[in-house]
């Protein structure tokens, strides 16, 4: 019988190495697969576990259930007060606490990280059977192979219906194959800087990261598990990740928040760096401290899979079997998911209105740090949702 085990009952995360220092175990869950998960491209995942996090109280009828689903690098935890131990602050604290959009004295939240990452669900760096680490072996996942399991984990809890889906660029990818997969489990929609399918340039600027990381010869590919945790494939990730994250921002915010500036007391016609570029180093070394580049590399194949379309008639037809109240989101400024995207979702998806547009001088990273804007979305979409 699949299972959830209450946090008394978990074990720690498997170790995955150099990332995962410092990460001090949380109040984490378990969902447990018995059966091995067939997956849509062929092959299997026997063993499958899927950490969630949640916040508030499941209501007695079962209404009040908001489903939060993160991004890339993201993880289950979007707010900080989960409980004693737990590793400090969220990714969405403004909006999901005592008082905020998503206020937790009244849903009940759960988040769920996403299968094929390193946050305490199964991907490259959890165990496999027989005891050493998947790597290479590790299969491939589509973005539905992962929605699947999060159906699972929502029958295992009693959810039959979210009152709420909703995510952020790959978090919005999962959340659109919610609504068209189970429509009859997706009450209201929040789609945020995402995609109806991953496009030729986000595939271009995916393929480049992914060259970086099977690029170091530390990838040894992909079996570097096994390896001393100092000689990952780090300075791939961070390769992939200082390009990335200048996708993630855009070009006025950057020209106007670093400029030419030489970094401190760095002379850049001498061996030193502009600001700019410190700035990218900090984001690769912080991520390289957290991440695993296996989970990297199977999530941003996942990602570049994502065709809502795929098997169902094209765009236009799995769009037109959405039933959730639906708001979709561009971020103005969003040059990796530009807002024509959202604008093809908006059109296609029977009761999503007109498209909203945060308005941020900071890209596609926008849907993260505008917290207001995106609070009264969802403050306007859960005022329109009977619970
Ligand atoms: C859904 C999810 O993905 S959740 C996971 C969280 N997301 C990520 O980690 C994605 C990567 N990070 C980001 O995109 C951003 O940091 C966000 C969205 C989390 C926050 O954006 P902002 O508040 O604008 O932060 P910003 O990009 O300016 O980064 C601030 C950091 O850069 C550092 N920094 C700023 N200028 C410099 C510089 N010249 N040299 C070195 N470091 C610098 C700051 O000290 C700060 O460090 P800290 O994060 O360790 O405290
Ligand atoms: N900052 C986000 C961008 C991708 O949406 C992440 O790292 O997940």
């Amino acid at each position: 019988m699949n299972t959830v085990l209450p946090p008394s009952e978990v074990p720690l995360p498997p170790a995955s190495g150099a990332w995962r220092e410092g990460d001090p175990p949380g109040r984490r869950q378990w969902y447990e697969r018995d059966a091995p998960l067939a997956l849509e491209a062929g092959g299997e995942v026997p063993g499958v576990r899927m950490a969630f996090e949640t916040w508030g109280r499941l209501a007695p009828d079962r209404s009040n259930a908001v489903l939060v689903l993160h991004a890339l690098t993201g993880d289950s935890h979007v707010a900080g007060a989960a409980g004693p131990g737990h590793p400090g602050p969220g990714w969405w604290d403004g909006i999901v606490g005592t008082g905020r959009a998503l206020d937790t004295d009244h849903w009940f939240v759960v988040a769920p990280n996403v299968l094929g990452g390193c946050q305490g669900s199964t991907g490259p760096s959890s165990l496999a059977p027989g005891g050493r680490r998947w790597g290479s072996r590790f299969p491939f996942l589509t973005q539905r192979d992962q929605v699947l399991v999060e159906a699972e984990l929502a029958e295992a809890l009693g959810i039959d219906r979210w009152a709420l889906v909703v995510g952020g660029s790959m978090g919005g990818m999962r959340a659109l194959e919610w609504a068209v997969s189970y429509p009859e489990r997706t009450g209201a929609l929040l789609l945020l800087a995402t995609a109806a399918a991953a496009s030729a340039e986000q595939i271009a600027w995916a393929n480049i990261q992914l060259h970086a990381v099977r690029g170091d010869p530390n990838w040894r590919g992909g079996d570097y598990h096994g390896a001393d945790p100092g000689r990952g494939p780090h300075a791939g990730l961070g390769l992939a990740r200082r390009l990335a994250h200048v996708t993630y921002r855009s070009e006025p915010e950057l020209q106007s928040r670093f400029g030419r500036t030489p970094q401190a007391t760095e002379d850049p016609w001498n061996g030193g760096r502009y600001q700019v570029e410190s700035y990218l180093d900090h984001h690769a070394a912080k991520l390289v401290r957290r991440f695993d580049a296996g989970s990297y590399v199977t999530l941003t194949e996942a990602m570049n899979s994502h065709d809502i379309g795929r098997g169902r008639g094209g765009v236009r037809a799995a769009l037109s079997r959405v039933t959730a109240r639906t708001l979709v989101a561009a971020v103005d400024t969003d040059r990796l998911y530009p807002p024509s995207q959202q604008t093809e979702l908006a059109a296609g998806i029977p009761t999503a209105g007109r498209l909203r547009v945060i308005e941020s001088p900071y890209g596609h990273d926008g849907f993260l740090i505008e917290v207001k804007q995106v609070a009264a979305l969802l403050t306007e979409l859960l005022s329109r949702t009977a619970t």
